[in-house]
């Protein structure tokens, strides 16, 4: 029970857990959300749909299993942090968790800018144009996947035919949100109809898929909102993946974007400007929708000047998902 609990905040510790328990984790967030009942799911189809994922994802540094499940816990714990059971269908909360677990599936290490016809003009870029060649790759394999499910008896739905049963275009909106080079677009459009919000009115179905690619985006990127201990195993991971990509640009003679090069990036020049410019005003427009806590970092200050205003950005995000009991060791660095 006090980890069904502990599964529902966004404190959870990823690192304890084996790739085995994780799935069983994740099953445990489907069934606690009464997907199972409400879509008369059967486990087994349930469980054989996670396993298909688990095999999806490739043994890279950082877009791997635990990547998609931190991010589905991320969602799930945002889901109860804001009451968004009570406030949202059930079938939006199924899209949101099933492309949180979907959304990066079979990423190979190499980001967009790699595959792209001015790089390395990769089979995923030839095949979508250039557009998104990840993230529609994402999609294909979640949809192959969702074709493969089928329940061991005839008798209940299988995800898919749900989806598509209630008419919702998934899964191709919310995974499709996660590519980076969309990000002021979306942040943009979802600002632009903050003002008009009300969960109320049912009409309202495009505010709420801009809701939707928010949470999706904001769980995408919260490493850095976890307790300490959490996220920073999870930077070492995405810097391993960076330096891997540039050490393959270099030797074959492609540019390199400088954030992921090994002689130019360290921990701190990395965080800094990412919580502050891209993380922070995130959580910021969703703190705007939701009355979530806010405590005033000050009182925290480090002391090295360097990592004063990641820090500081740091606590602010810790304090808007109400994580207040976690001690953060400044002085480390
Ligand atoms: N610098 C930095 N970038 C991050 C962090 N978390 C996610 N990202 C970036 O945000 C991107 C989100 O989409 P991707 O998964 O393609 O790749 C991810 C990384 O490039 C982080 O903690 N620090
Ligand atoms: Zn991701």
């Amino acid at each position: 029970e006090e980890l069904r609990q502990n599964l529902k905040t966004p404190t959870f510790d990823n690192w304890q857990w084996e790739d085995a328990e994780i799935m069983v984790l994740l099953q445990v967030m489907f069934t606690d959300l009464d997907f199972i009942s409400s879509f008369n799911i059967e486990p087994e189809a349930l469980q054989h749909f996670l396993f298909e994922v688990y095999r999806r994802y490739n043994n890279i540094p950082f877009h791997n299993f635990k990547h998609c499940f931190c991010v589905t816990q991320m969602m799930y714990g945002l889901i109860w942090l804001t009451d968004l059971r009570n406030k949202l269908e059930d079938i939006d909360l199924l899209i949101m968790m099933t492309s949180a677990v979907c959304h990066d599936l079979d990423h190979t290490g190499y980001n967009n800018a790699y595959q792209v016809d001015i790089n390395a003009r990769t089979e995923l870029a030839l095949r979508y144009n250039d557009i998104s060649p990840l993230e529609n790759h994402h999609c294909a394999v979640a949809f192959q996947i969702l074709q493969r499910v089928r329940p061991p008896s005839s008798a209940s739905l299988c995800f898919q035919l749900h989806l598509n049963h209630l008419g919702v275009s998934w899964p191709p909106e919310c995974i499709l949100a996660t590519d980076m080079t969309r990000h002021n677009e979306i942040l943009n459009k979802f600002k632009s109809v903050l003002p008009a919000f009300d969960f109320t009115n049912k009409e309202h179905k495009d505010l709420v898929r801009a809701l939707m690619m928010i949470l999706i985006k904001v769980s995408d990127i919260s490493n850095e909102a976890r307790p300490m201990e959490v996220a920073e195993p999870w930077l070492d991971c995405l810097l391993q993946e960076f330096f891997n990509q540039s050490d393959v640009e270099k030797l074959e003679g492609l540019p390199v974007s400088p954030f992921m090069d090994r002689d130019k990036v360290n921990k701190p020049s990395s965080q800094i400007g990412f919580i502050r410019f891209v993380l922070l005003p995130l959580f910021m427009e969703l703190a705007n929708l939701f009355p979530l806590t806010f405590n005033d970092p000050k009182g925290h200050r480090c002391k090295r000047r360097r990592w004063t205003e990641a820090l500081d950005s740091k606590f602010v995000l810790i304090s808007l998902l109400g994580c207040n009991n976690i001690s953060l060791s400044a002085s480390k660095y």
